[in-house]
């Protein structure tokens, strides 16, 4: 009752061979409080029983909704009195975590499981050889126990330290006297500060490049309250035609939810579009419209005004791209979230307050429950979703160790600090990481201290040294033995011996903000190949982007692989370099890189036709070739004389073009800028109009060109 009245939530934890028997008693209780609770279930369906499960505890309730874990991420916005969690066969951090979060002040979570250590399916693709570790499902129980407002029930054992509500503010709306924005929108906020946001958010309005930026935790209703504006902005004339941007559709989906609530409180009548899987992409009303586009397009988009929603999860050299191009932006982002990275874009936030004219706007109060609830503070707390970097300027002395993970999960200062750079540098980390942290076997960690503070940290994998069998699975695609480079290598690029070598995969490195490019990841680099003694190779896996793949050429790492489909949830290809430490390794990178050579410039055309062109540049000019093209015959030479000379199109000698670019990659003889060479790839290999080309490089269609004519002389000269 008391978490009622202080709109406060509680969560159950419940690991016991009885389950069933507690969860219902529990539910028992809780419905003492609240008869027609609003319930949502989480749970795998394909599982052995678990729908069953499901089944029996449907029965109990009319407002129930079933989500599958695996479709979860579409069902972000809603919210239940009562959460339930099937813990039986997954126990999986991401889906704490986004369940949890589901849940409403006054309501209850419930994670009930048979046996938190075993059997459970993330954990499962953690094992290897039957062997991982409990590091972080062990912090999680004694967590558990400490936190208030927490019930602990193991076996029969209860833990339980209630919480109170005279710890908690509850969000209530304050409109202001005269609002500027209608009072309809002002009646369907929730909180003073979403109040606050719809009537500040008018800045943006007035003449002149403006630059909004909104911050919050998560669940403060930011998105919400900017969808509300956004509706009143329609229906005023200036800004017909809005984008809306983030990392994936579903961080804005609040954003129209609330785009079409404000229309209706308003009376407007408004057309959607949706897409076949049901998202809505496009709200029209009269002339204006509200649309979502990718990253990807908003980058060269046109428009009145762009919201970026989880715009510290694009990158900041995204949201520099999107200023330069746009008058009017409105930055939407959670600081200490799941996806945030926060300091990192705060400072981002005041280096552009000298530069436009920029309002910030916190917002404080959770929406879905009071502040101060404890359960918040145990999810920071648990998932380290506050951790940021130590303060430390490196001064050039460096000490690398590597840390054993029961070290690491000692000592939460220590855990929070190495935590709290992979957090910041990788923007995609979520609370599965944590879990891959602290209980994957088979790998090593290694940290770079500077003044006795962590500032960089390096994640490596043991991977190969398979069997024949394991190799032969692989090849049939039948198993996924956690191996990922040898995997790819073995099932793409047909490598089969590859697999019997040693390998170190380094699975993420990063470097505090403040620190990077300043030579330390280099030194990690180096250090993580001096611990490799008796390994045949040390590789990385990740996601193209033209200056990491930079840092690795830097560092000695050949390119052997770029995966031939975009991998969507990554928005990108993935590509995988190798350095070689012995013989064997080295005649696998010469005929691997090699082949990815062949690969891209025989298909850049199709395969890679949206790939950026700098990046196609950056790999063909870092890849060995096996292979010559034969002399430059005088007829091509001369039609690509001249084309220079502007006496024919470039559409009659693009054959010509095609050879002696490929000639030029495969021998390397000609020192080329990589501007210029990226030109090249755009138009002769990608086969992209001038226009197109352009657009990837931010170049005007001339200026594409006259970069071709100027790359072709100097290539004619070098091999004719
Ligand atoms: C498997 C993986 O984890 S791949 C992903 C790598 N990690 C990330 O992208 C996280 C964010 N970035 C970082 O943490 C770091 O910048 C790292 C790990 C990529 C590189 O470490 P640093 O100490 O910054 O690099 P270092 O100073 O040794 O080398 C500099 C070179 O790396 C490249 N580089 C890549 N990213 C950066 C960056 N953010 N800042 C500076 N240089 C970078 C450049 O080519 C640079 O050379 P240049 O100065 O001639 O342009
Ligand atoms: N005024 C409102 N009326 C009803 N529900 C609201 C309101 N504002 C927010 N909500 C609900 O609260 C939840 C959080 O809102 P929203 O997604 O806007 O928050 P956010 O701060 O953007 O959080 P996130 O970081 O999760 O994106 C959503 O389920 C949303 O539907």
């Amino acid at each position: 009752m008391d978490a009622v009245n202080g709109y406060y939530r509680h969560l159950a934890i419940i690991e016991s061979q009885d389950y069933l028997e507690k969860v219902n008693s529990l539910v028992e209780e809780y419905l003492k409080v609240n008869k027609k609770p609003r319930v949502i279930y989480g749970f795998h369906p394909w599982l052995d029983n678990s729908k069953d499960r499901m089944m029996e505890f449907r029965k109990k309730f009319e407002n129930f909704l079933d989500i599958d874990y695996s479709n979860s991420e579409k069902y972000l916005g809603q919210s239940a009195d009562l959460v339930i969690l099937d813990a039986i066969g997954d126990f999986r951090p991401n889906y704490i975590a986004r369940f949890v979060d589901m849940t409403k002040g006054g309501g209850m979570a419930i994670i009930y499981s048979d046996d938190i250590l075993r059997g459970k399916l993330y954990k499962e693709s953690l094992t290897r050889d039957g062997v991982v570790k409990d590091l972080f499902e062990r912090r999680f129980m004694e967590l558990a126990k400490r936190y208030r407002g927490i019930i602990f029930l193991q076996g029969d054992r209860l833990t339980f330290t209630p919480y109170s509500s005279n710890e908690t503010h509850k969000p209530y709306k304050k409109i202001p006297k005269s609002p500027k924005v209608p009072m309809e929108l002002h009646e369907l906020c929730l909180s003073s500060d979403q109040n606050k946001v719809l009537e500040e958010s008018l800045f943006i309005t007035s003449p002149g490049k403006r630059v909004l930026v909104v911050t919050a935790a998560r669940g403060r209703g930011k998105s919400a309250s900017i969808g509300l504006f956004l509706s009143y902005l329609m229906t005023e004339e200036k800004f017909g035609n809005i984008l809306v941007s983030s990392p994936t559709y579903y961080s804005s989906q609040e954003i129209f939810n609330f785009v079409i609530k404000g229309l209706d409180a308003l009376n407007v009548k408004y057309k959607l579009n949706t897409s076949r899987d049901g998202k809505i992409m496009k709200i029209t009303t009269g002339d204006s419209r509200v649309k979502w586009v990718s990253p990807d397009l908003a980058r060269n988009g046109e428009g009145d005004l762009i919201v970026v929603d989880e715009a510290a999860a694009i990158g900041m050299e995204f949201l520099d791209y999107i200023l330069q191009g746009w008058d009017k932006v409105i930055f939407v982002t959670t600081v200490h979230g799941y996806e945030g990275s926060g300091k990192a874009f705060l400072k981002y936030v005041d280096r552009l307050k000298s530069k436009v004219l920029l309002k910030h706007i916190k917002m404080d109060y959770p929406i879905r429950y009071a502040k101060g609830d404890p359960i918040e503070k145990f999810m920071f707390d648990l998932f380290l979703l506050d951790a940021e970097p130590a303060e430390v300027m490196y001064n050039g002395e460096l000490k690398i160790e590597d840390v054993s993970q029961e070290e690491l999960f000692q000592d939460n200062n220590l855990l929070k600090s190495v935590y709290g750079i992979l957090v910041t540098a990788h923007y995609r980390n979520s609370p599965d990481d944590l879990m891959l942290l602290g209980d994957m076997a088979f790998q090593k960690v290694v940290v770079g201290y500077s003044s006795e503070k962590p500032v960089a940290v390096c994640q490596v994998v043991y991977e190969g040294d398979l069997t024949d069998r394991q190799i032969e699975d692989i090849s049939n695609g039948l198993k996924n033995e956690g191996h990922l480079i040898p995997h790819r290598l073995i099932k793409y690029m047909r490598a089969f011996e590859f697999g019997k070598l040693k390998g170190w995969r380094i699975m993420r490195i990063a470097v505090s903000p403040e620190n990077q490019g300043k030579g330390i990841g280099s030194r990690i680099i180096e250090e993580v190949i001096k611990m490799a003694k008796g390994v045949d190779w040390v590789g990385s896996s990740f996601v193209a982007d033209y200056s990491v793949l930079s840092f690795w050429i830097k560092n000695g790492f050949t390119p052997v692989y770029l995966s031939s489909i975009k991998n969507e949830e990554l928005n990108g290809y993935s590509v995988i370099v190798i350095r070689a430490l012995s013989e064997k390794s080295k005649g696998f990178v010469v005929k691997l890189s090699s082949l990815l050579k062949d690969k891209l410039l025989r298909t850049s055309h199709q395969v890679y036709y949206n790939l950026n062109p700098q990046l196609i540049a950056l790999l063909l000019r870092n890849t060995y070739s096996e292979r010559r093209e034969g002399e430059v015959p005088d007829l091509y030479a001369n039609k690509i004389k001249a084309y220079i000379e502007g006496k024919v199109p470039y559409n009659v000698i693009a054959e010509a073009a095609h050879f002696l670019i490929t000639k030029h990659f495969l021998e390397l003889k000609a020192n080329l800028s990589i501007e210029v060479e990226a030109s090249l790839v755009a138009r002769v290999l990608q086969g992209k109009s001038w226009y197109h080309a352009g657009l990837m490089l931010g170049l005007s269609s001339r200026e594409v060109e006259e970069r071709v004519k100027q790359g072709l002389e100097v290539l004619l000269k070098t091999y004719s």
